[in-house]
C-alpha cells in the first residue's frame, strides 16, 4: 500500500509464466500507484506483453496473484479483467472496420447498463467520454475511413465506456504520425488528470522521459529495476534494459555515392478505385549511400516501396535496374526482382514479411527457398536450411534462438529481426527497408542499424522509408520527402532538422534561396 487510505491501483506478486522451455515471467512484482502513468521496457523478448497479457487475462500465471484497489482479483478471461476497471489498447486493433464507432464500442457490451436506456444514452455517453478526454472523435464515423491515430481513440474509448479505470497501452506509438502520437500522450495526461492509471509499454525512451511517472525495467523475465522517471536518464535506463552501455546514436563516416544502382523517372501508380497514389516519382540511388523516405505515413511511401520491390506495378513511367528497363509494358514481379539482387524488408511484417504458422527455419528462407542453396533436387535441404538459420539467429540476436518456434510464437521484435537479417544476408545490391525497427529495443536498434551502414559501405544502396524522423535523420545520407503520393523536397541528411522536415512533410516548407526543396518529377 501506498498509504493507509491510498492502495494501490494494481499490484503484482510474484507473477510467473512459462512457455515450454521459456520462462516468460519469473517472479514479477510491481506495485503501481493510482493515477499515474507507469511506464514497462526491456528488450524484446523480456516478457512484458506476456505480462500485460496475464493482466488482461489472455493468459492465466502459473503462480503469483494481482491485486486491484488493494483487494486480491481473479483474472482468468479478459470478461474478469473489465470487471476488474482493467482496460488494453492492444498493437493490432480489435475494431470490426465495416461498423461505425459507436457500433464498435457497443459490441459485445450489449448487456451494459446504458444501452439498456437506449442507443441515445449511449451516444451522449460516448460524445461525453470523447469530449473530456480530448479523443476528437466522430462517434458516427465508420471506423475503416478513420486514419490509424483515431482507430486507436476508439479502443480507447471503447475501453473507458467499459469503466475502465486502469488502461494497458501496448507499443501504442508505433503505427502513429508524430503528431498522432502527440495527441495520444495529450490524452494520457487528460486521463492522468481524472485518476486513470495508465500502463505503457514503449520501445521509445523519449516516449518514457516524456509522459511518465515512473518505469520498471524488464530483462530475460524478471523486473529488474523501478525508477522514478525524474530521476533517471535515458543512458541509466538503456544500460539497465541491456545489461551494458548502448550507443544512442549511430556510428557512420561520410557516404562515399558512386554509381547510380536503380533509377526510377516519372512514376506513377493508380489504387483501384483510380485515385494516383504514387505521382511522378524520380529518383536516382546510388551505389554506397542510403536515401531516406521522411513522410508522414500514408503519403506515398508504401505504394513507392511496392512498386520499387515489383509487389505491384506501376501505371506510367520506368524503373532502370541492374540493366533492365521496368514499366507498366515490361513488368517484374516481387521474384524476378529478387532475382536481379533486390532486398525488400516491407512495412508490415505481419502482413507481407512473414508466414506465422512457419518455423523460424522456414521463415528465415521465405522468398529465397529455389535458391540452390536451401533447396535440393526433389525436397528442401531442411539441414542447410536449420544451419543458415541457426547462425543468423547467434548474428542477429534472436531470443530464443530456437530455429523451431514457431513465427508466431517469437516477440515482436524478434519477428522483426528474423526478416531483417533473412534480407540483409543476401548482400543484396539493392535493400528496400520499410519501418526496419518497428518494435524493436534499443540494442537491437543499434545493431540493425550497424549492419545497414555495413552494407553501404559495402557499395551497396539503401533506400530506407521510417515514419521515424530520428531514424531517418541519423541514417540517411541523403532524405527525400513525399507528400501527398509525390516527392515534394530533398535534403542532405547534415542540412536536416527536425523542424525543416517536419514542415516539408506537411508541404509547408518555403524557402526560394535553398535548394531543400524541388521540382516534382525531377530526379532526385
Ligand atoms: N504463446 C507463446 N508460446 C511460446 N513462447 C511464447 C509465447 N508467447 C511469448 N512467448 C515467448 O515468451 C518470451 C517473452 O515474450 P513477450 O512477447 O512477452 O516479450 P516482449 O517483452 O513483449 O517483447 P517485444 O518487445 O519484442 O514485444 C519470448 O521469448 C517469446 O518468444
Amino acid at each position: 500500500m501506498t498509504n493507509k487510505t491510498m492502495p494501490y491501483a494494481i499490484e503484482l506478486r510474484d507473477i510467473s509464466k512459462r512457455f515450454g522451455a521459456v520462462q516468460a515471467n519469473k517472479d514479477i512484482c510491481l506495485q503501481v500507484a493510482a493515477g499515474t502513468i507507469h511506464g514497462i521496457i526491456g528488450e524484446n523478448g523480456a516478457g512484458k506483453s506476456t505480462l500485460m497479457s496475464i493482466i488482461y487475462g489472455f493468459y492465466e500465471a502459473d503462480s503469483g496473484h494481482i491485486e486491484v484497489d488493494g483487494q486480491r482479483v481473479q483474472i482468468r478471461s479478459s470478461e474478469d479483467a473489465i470487471q476488474a476497471g482493467i482496460g488494453m489498447v492492444h498493437q493490432h486493433f480489435m475494431l470490426v472496420e465495416t461498423f461505425t464507432v459507436l457500433e464498435n464500442v457497443m459490441l459485445g457490451a450489449e448487456g451494459g447498463a446504458l444501452l439498456k436506456q437506449g442507443i441515445d444514452a449511449a451516444r451522449i455517453e460516448l460524445q461525453r467520454l470523447a469530449e473530456e478526454y480530448s479523443l476528437d472523435i466522430d462517434v458516427d464515423a465508420i471506423v475503416e475511413e478513420l486514419p490509424v491515430g483515431l482507430q486507436q481513440r476508439v479502443e480507447i474509448l471503447k475501453a473507458l465506456y467499459r469503466g475502465a479505470r486502469i488502461l494497458i497501452l501496448d507499443e501504442p506509438t508505433g503505427v502513429l504520425t508524430p503528431q498522432e502520437a502527440d495527441h495520444l500522450f495529450r490524452i494520457l495526461k487528460a486521463l492522468k488528470e481524472q485518476g486513470v492509471t495508465v500502463l505503457l509499454i514503449t520501445h521509445k525512451l523519449r516516449e518514457i522521459m516524456a509522459s511518465t511517472d515512473n518505469v520498471s525495467v524488464m530483462r530475460q523475465g524478471e523486473m529488474v529495476a523501478h525508477r522514478e522517471t525524474a530521476h533517471t536518464s535515458k543512458e541509466e535506463l538503456a544500460e539497465l534494459m541491456v545489461g551494458k552501455k548502448v550507443r544512442l546514436t549511430v556510428n557512420k563516416d561520410e557516404a562515399k555515392p558512386s554509381q547510380v544502382l536503380l533509377s526510377a523517372k516519372h512514376v506513377s501508380q493508380f489504387d483501384s478505385q483510380g485515385v494516383k497514389r504514387l505521382k511522378d516519382v524520380s529518383l536516382e540511388l546510388r551505389a554506397g549511400e542510403i536515401l531516406g523516405i521522411a513522410g508522414v505515413s500514408g503519403n506515398g511511401q508504401s505504394e513507392l516501396l511496392n512498386v520499387l520491390s515489383g509487389i505491384t506495378t506501376m501505371d506510367e513511367g520506368e524503373i532502370e535496374f541492374a540493366g533492365e528497363t521496368i514499366s507498366a509494358k515490361t513488368p517484374k514481379n516481387a521474384a524476378q526482382m529478387r532475382d536481379l539482387k533486390m532486398a525488400h524488408v516491407p512495412e508490415d511484417r505481419h502482413k507481407m514479411g512473414l508466414v506465422t504458422g512457419f518455423e523460424a527455419y522456414e521463415a528465415a528462407v521465405l522468398g529465397y527457398h529455389n535458391s540452390a542453396a536451401y533447396n535440393g533436387k526433389i525436397l528442401m535441404n531442411r539441414q542447410a536450411m536449420l544451419d543458415e538459420c541457426k547462425t543468423r539467429m547467434a548474428a542477429w540476436d534472436v531470443r530464443p534462438p530456437n530455429p523451431h518456434l514457431k513465427t508466431a510464437n517469437f516477440s515482436g521484435g524478434n519477428q522483426q529481426k528474423i526478416v531483417i537479417a533473412r534480407e540483409v544476408e543476401q548482400n543484396p545490391d539493392v535493400l528496400l527497408i520499410g519501418q526496419p525497427t518497428r518494435g524493436v529495443d534499443i540494442g537491437a536498434i543499434e545493431n540493425i542499424h550497424e549492419q545497414i551502414v555495413k552494407l553501404r559501405d559495402s557499395g551497396k544502396a539503401i533506400l530506407l522509408v521510417s515514419v521515424e524522423l530520428d531514424e531517418i535523420m541519423a541514417l540517411s545520407d541523403r532524405i527525400l520527402v513525399m507528400f501527398d503520393g509525390a516527392v515534394v523536397g530533398q535534403l542532405d541528411a547534415k542540412d536536416a532538422d527536425e523542424r525543416t522536415l517536419g514542415l516539408m512533410m506537411a508541404n509547408a516548407f518555403t524557402d526560394p534561396d535553398s535548394e531543400q526543396s524541388n521540382e516534382k518529377g525531377a530526379a532526385v
